[in-house]
């Protein structure tokens, strides 16, 4: 049977997630995850409603202002999952049973934590324990180093919590690498392999991603354990479509 244009035949299909990042209500993407960089794209809604009308299986939400402690956008943040007949994974500010019961309140399929991984060891181990593959755990790094709170400040050696977390069960790791996020620089491919090679859990790619070859470089990791991309910048500044985007990655 003759496939489409993208990946190989055969090659389980890479996921993608496009990303709506709120910041003071707006959907926003930020350079290197810093505070100040904002470019905005409008309302966080509409935002999300085009990328599943777009054909999108997943939305990767994130609450900057919690992530960064500037207050939340809670109430937006709930009004989004709850329009969406996607599956949904939620970042940002989840760090205490409050912040995780709200999240899991809203429907969303997943919640991804960052400071709380790094900060509060054993209440993720409890949730992780508690919530299976409903909790992911974003490994936000520059070089080795894991960064929490807003990714400000530096949070131990990536290969250490990753086998910590392993240990405790974590069913599923995004990784970001903060020099390339949101930079349209093209992803850390050695980064993804690193990861994939030291532990068995599904990894969501994050961070760099440019254009449709961006892309299928990452599908070609699909075999070493990558189950996922999220794609930000590249889609708001419409390097490609997300229909595009999809039909590059299907086998
Ligand atoms: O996504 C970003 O651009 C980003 C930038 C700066 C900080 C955080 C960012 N995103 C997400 O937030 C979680 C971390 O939140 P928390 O530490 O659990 O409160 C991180 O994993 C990213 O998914």
């Amino acid at each position: 049977m003759p496939h489409s244009s993208g990946a190989p035949s055969g090659t389980p299909t890479l996921e993608l997630l496009p990303a709506v990042d709120v910041r003071d209500g707006q959907a926003v993407r930020l350079v290197h995850g810093e505070s100040g960089s904002e470019t905005s794209y409008g309302d966080p809604l509409q935002a999300a409603l085009s990328w599943q009308r777009s054909g999108a299986e997943w939305l990767h939400l994130v609450d900057l202002d919690a992530a960064f402690g500037t207050g939340d956008n809670r109430d937006r943040i709930a009004e989004v999952t709850g329009a969406m007949d996607i599956k949904v994974e939620l970042s940002g500010g989840i760090r205490d049973d409050a912040s995780l019961a709200a999240a899991l309140a809203t429907g969303c399929t997943r919640v991804n934590l960052g400071t709380a991984a790094l900060e509060t060891p054993e209440w993720v181990a409890k949730i992780i324990a508690e919530h299976g593959d409903r909790i992911a755990v974003g490994l936000d790094v520059r070089g080795r180093t894991l960064r929490g709170r807003g990714w400000t400040r530096d949070g131990g050696d990536l290969y250490e919590t990753l086998a910590r977390l392993d240990s405790e069960g974590c069913a599923r790791y995004v990784v970001t690498d903060i020099n390339k996020d949101g930079t349209l620089q093209g992803p850390n491919l050695e980064l993804l392999r690193g990861v994939c090679a030291a532990t068995d859990r599904p990894v969501v790619a994050s961070g760099g991603v440019s254009s449709l070859d961006d892309l299928r470089a990452i599908a070609t990791l699909v075999p070493e354990g990558v189950e996922g991309a999220i794609v930000g910048k590249a889609l708001y500044a419409r390097a490609f479509t997300l229909e595009e985007a999809l039909e590059a990655v299907s086998p």
